[in-house]
């Protein structure tokens, strides 16, 4: 095969392009990728890992906060240029680290953006490439807020590079990141807004529960002004002014710094696509079920940039896997998905999978909705946890469990329960017969269902 000629040519080297890559130099066929940032993608550089590890101190501040004059004498102070340190151990090394294991499989590396300059040939570092087939594997970027002085807006990898914390922030957008930075900033002692165009923050997530959650975020100091549309940012010395507009009102708010986290779109613009004669639209790359382009066969997508994804690592890792199968052994995988469960890593959690109850009331003739808020279980009263509550569904038919949304201490991880049994048909007999560890958080679900 000529220097410049691929079986496979990968564009991101996220946990998607990466499932491609690796998968498909295991199978012999002749592999590059290409990333235009540092290697290791969204998730582990500027995504989900390094926000982890910032929340790993937010919830040794809480679990204080909440016990302070119950044994524990003092609410501790978040060093965030420490914190900010921490993390860096975990980040640094991740892109060199990616680039080496690629390499030592026998993968070609690119550092730069390719360009599609026909249905089988990208430009990239000078070089003209041809690729019996090309993965566009290039995830998502912040959704520009389109208006005067946008420029100004810092976005989320801005926020979890920070490394002094400004006195006052304003988030715009309250949606995951809006809301899992606005939780962090508060504890660590920042002045928090969050601007939306929305009624409520959250708004994939149960409505009683999203308000449970905003009233605790008020407790913590966090202003909320909703149906809010941003019209103009200006800098003005040390601080930043957002206009927005209310019921017709223009009014203002400034602050040190301001984040753009109105969600994201498709990483798409550099690419050329039309040379390459690849269709897409907002949501993404237009495919069939073997996430392959409808109007390109030689090219697939996957991860947070096809149309058939919801933005989560675990689905991208799904669909690099789904990707990789059909190249080795011809399209003969579709893309199947279970429920996906889904947390807002606030403290505390609020978590979801299966449907909400709005959905369930749809689709079933009859169903049943546990709603409590369980503040007084034991579980909650022993750590003196400030909030939990549940709402589970039931279809009353079957008994089978079909949608759960919890919020409270460790909701993140009680919900791969219901994960597991909303995915095995689970009735309510089933968990009630389960026996599960005592006293845990996991075992209080026998009590909801
Ligand atoms: C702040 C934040 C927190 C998050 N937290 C969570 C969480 O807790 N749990 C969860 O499940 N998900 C979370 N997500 C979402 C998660 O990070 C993504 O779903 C996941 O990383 C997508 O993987 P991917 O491989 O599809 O794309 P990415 O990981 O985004 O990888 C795409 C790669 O393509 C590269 N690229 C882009 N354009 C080009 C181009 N033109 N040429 C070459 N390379 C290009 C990028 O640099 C990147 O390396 C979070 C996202 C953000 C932003
Ligand atoms: N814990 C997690 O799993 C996690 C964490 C972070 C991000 N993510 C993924 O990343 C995706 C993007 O997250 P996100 O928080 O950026 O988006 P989002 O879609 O969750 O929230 C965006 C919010 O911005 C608001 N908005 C939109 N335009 C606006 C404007 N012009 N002015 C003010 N508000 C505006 C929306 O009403 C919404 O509330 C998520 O959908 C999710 O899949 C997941």
């Amino acid at each position: 095969m000529e220097e410049n000629a691929f079986d496979v040519f990968v564009i991101g080297s996220g946990i998607a392009g990466q499932t491609v890559a690796k998968s498909c130099v295991e199978a012999g066929l002749k592999v590059a990728i290409a990333d235009n940032r540092e290697f290791g993608g969204t998730c582990a550089n500027r995504g989900c890992d390094p926000k982890k590890i910032l929340l790993g101190a937010m919830e040794a501040y809480e679990l204080s906060k909440n016990l302070k004059g119950k044994g524990v004498t003092k609410t501790p102070k978040i060093n965030w240029g420490k914190l900010q340190k921490y993390k860096r151990n975990f980040t640094v090394n991740v892109p060199v680290a990616t680039e080496r294991v690629l390499k030592e499989k026998g993968i070609h590396l690119f550092h730069q953006s390719p360009k599609f300059i026909d249905e089988r040939t990208l430009l990239v570092e000078g070089k003209k490439i041809s690729a019996q087939k090309i993965v566009i594997a290039t995830g998502q970027v912040p959704r520009k807020i389109e208006i005067k002085g946008s420029k100004h807006f810092k976005n989320s990898d801005d926020f979890l590079n920070l490394k002094k914390l400004p006195e006052h922030i304003v988030f715009v957008g309250g949606g995951y990141i809006g809301m899992e930075f606005a939780h962090m900033a508060a504890r660590a002692g920042a002045k928090v807004t969050v601007v939306d165009t929305g009624k409520r923050p959250l708004h994939a997530f149960d409505p009683d529960l999203v308000k449970a959650l905003k009233k605790y975020s008020e407790s913590l100091g966090i202003t909320f002004i909703f149906e809010a549309k941003p019209t103009s940012l200006k800098k003005k010395r040390k601080k930043h002014i957002l206009s927005y507009e209310v019921k017709g009102d223009i009014k203002i708010i400034e602050a040190h710094m301001i984040f753009n986290t109105a969600g994201r779109v498709p990483a798409l613009a550099e690419l050329d696509l039309d040379k390459g004669n690849v269709d897409f639209t907002d949501s993404g790359v237009v495919t069939n079920d073997f996430l392959q382009s409808k109007s390109n066969v030689n090219v697939y997508a996957c991860g947070d940039v096809s149309d058939k994804n919801l933005p989560l690592t675990p689905l991208s890792g799904r669909q690099g896997y789904v990707v990789a199968e059909n190249i080795i052994n011809g399209n003969k995988k579709e893309l199947e998905v279970p429920v996906v469960p889904s947390v807002v890593f606030t403290l505390p959690n609020l978590a979801t999978v299966g449907y909400s109850e709005e959905e369930a009331r749809a689709r079933y003739k009859n169903i049943i909705v546990n709603y409590e808020v369980s503040t007084d279980w034991f579980n909650a009263k022993r750590i003196n946890a400030p909030l939990y509550a549940y709402k589970v569904i039931l279809n009353e038919r079957t008994r089978e469990i079909v949608g759960a949304h919890l919020i409270g201490p460790d909701a993140g991880e009680t919900i791969n329960i219901f994960t597991m049994a909303i995915n095995n048909k689970m009735t309510d007999r089933d968990i009630k017969s389960t026996i599960f560890t005592y006293p845990s958080w996991v075992n209080d679900i026998k009590s909801m269902v």
